[in-house]
């Protein structure tokens, strides 16, 4: 796969973001989706808190993984991220220029900087378009002329993520899933982006391909020095990509931490559960596990103080009435941020090794690599 990687660094229209550098910084960063009753003067009655005021970076060529369960917040704050929706509140830099409200207009020098991988591989291709037209269309949009034409670098773009060049003219239908993700993934390098917000890329796709399509965009992140923001509620699949790992609950960040701080040494409650859950790596290590009880109470209706107190065993009356806020505890490494009142102890171990298939463990081993299908079903 390295060698195919035949892309040159995007000389785009914003200055060069210089590798760690911040290239992309939400501060109090805010959506509130109306909730409405009536059927004809619609009238607002309250609000789902989606996402409720989250800080984060992401340096020039880093990969930071957002996890959590279902209905955190997470694909919403990748699509404020691409501004395919309006923050409420808060901000949103990219390379140092505020983008919260920017217009179409003023966006455009930077669209094609951010780009999105999406979870599905069915539905975000057009059946109707071959491969050719749907990796082409954001240069043909763009008006971009590359030399050699549009057909010979969306080849370039197929041999780079694996695919035959040759498969120009087929249509969506004639590949796998993984293969999808593949022409997906090209689409998405064709303007030559700074940034990738992949939402959930790979929980489409059988376990076997998971790690094919990790191992691509990896080899992508290091090779082109893409930043990526990885969405995932798969904290294994996140350990395999991410240097910098945040923790969402009920639209907040609750734990941000380096990969081995994270999974090493989790400091919130949630974290620690979320862990514990995770499938493990050896199945004689019977250490105790956490069990979450209870549903993630209704994003409308927060719960006051910490939100996760509700599902906490460790929840005292403080974290009803007081918010924790989200900074680095005694004990915790330089950047690893807690927002927990009664946090795990920094002696506490995750217990145990989080791995989701064996062909995911590989990537992490120095010199080995997973034998990339060309043309198969992968
Ligand atoms: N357009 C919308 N209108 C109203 N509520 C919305 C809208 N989009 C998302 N929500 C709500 O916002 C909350 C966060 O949703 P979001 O999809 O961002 O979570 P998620 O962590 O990505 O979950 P999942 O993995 O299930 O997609 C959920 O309660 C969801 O129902």
């Amino acid at each position: 796969m390295n060698d195919q990687l035949t892309l040159s660094k995007a000389d785009g229209p914003s200055p060069a973001t210089p590798a760690g550098e911040p290239l992309l910084q939400l501060s109090g960063l805010e959506k509130h989706f109306p909730v409405t009753d009536g059927l004809l003067f619609k009238r607002q009655v309250g609000a789902v808190h989606a996402v409720d005021g989250i800080d984060l970076t992401v340096s020039a060529g880093e990969a930071v993984g957002l996890v959590g369960e279902s209905g955190c917040g997470k694909s919403t704050t990748g699509r404020l991220v691409t501004r395919l929706l309006e923050p409420t509140g808060g901000t949103i830099t990219y390379a140092g220029q505020d983008i919260s409200h920017a217009s179409r207009k003023d966006l455009a020098p930077i669209r094609s900087e951010i780009q999105m991988i999406f979870q599905d591989p069915y539905s975000s291709l057009n059946p109707r378009q071959t491969v050719g037209a749907i990796i082409g269309a954001p240069m043909e949009i763009n008006g971009i002329k590359p030399a050699g034409g549009i057909q010979k670098r969306v080849q370039e773009l197929l041999e780079t993520v694996g695919l035959n060049p040759e498969h120009y003219n087929r249509f969506p239908h004639e590949f796998s899933g993984g293969q999808r993700q593949r022409i997906g993934v090209a689409r998405a390098l064709s303007l030559e982006p700074k940034l990738i917000v992949a939402d959930e890329p790979v929980s489409a796709l059988d376990v076997s391909i998971q790690a094919q399509v990790v191992n691509l965009l990896q080899q992508l992140q290091k090779d082109l020095g893409i930043a990526f923001l990885f969405i995932a509620h798969d904290l294994a699949i996140v350990r395999h990509f991410s240097q910098r790992v945040a923790v969402m609950y009920l639209g907040k960040i609750v734990e941000i931490a380096d990969r081995a701080s994270l999974y090493e040494r989790p400091r919130h409650p949630y974290t620690h559960a979320l862990l514990s859950a995770a499938p493990e790596a050896d199945p004689d290590d019977h250490r105790e596990r956490i069990r979450l009880a209870g549903d993630v109470p209704s994003p409308i209706n927060p719960p006051s103080g910490c939100r996760f107190r509700t599902r906490c065993w460790k929840a005292q009356e403080k974290c009803a009435t007081e918010e924790p806020p989200l900074v680095r505890l005694s004990g915790n490494q330089e950047g690893h941020l807690t927002a927990c009142h009664f946090p795990e102890e920094p002696t506490i171990t995750s217990g145990k090794e989080v791995v989701l298939d064996p062909a995911l463990a590989t990537i992490e081993v120095p010199g080995t690599t997973i034998p990339e299908p060309r043309d198969t079903q992968g």
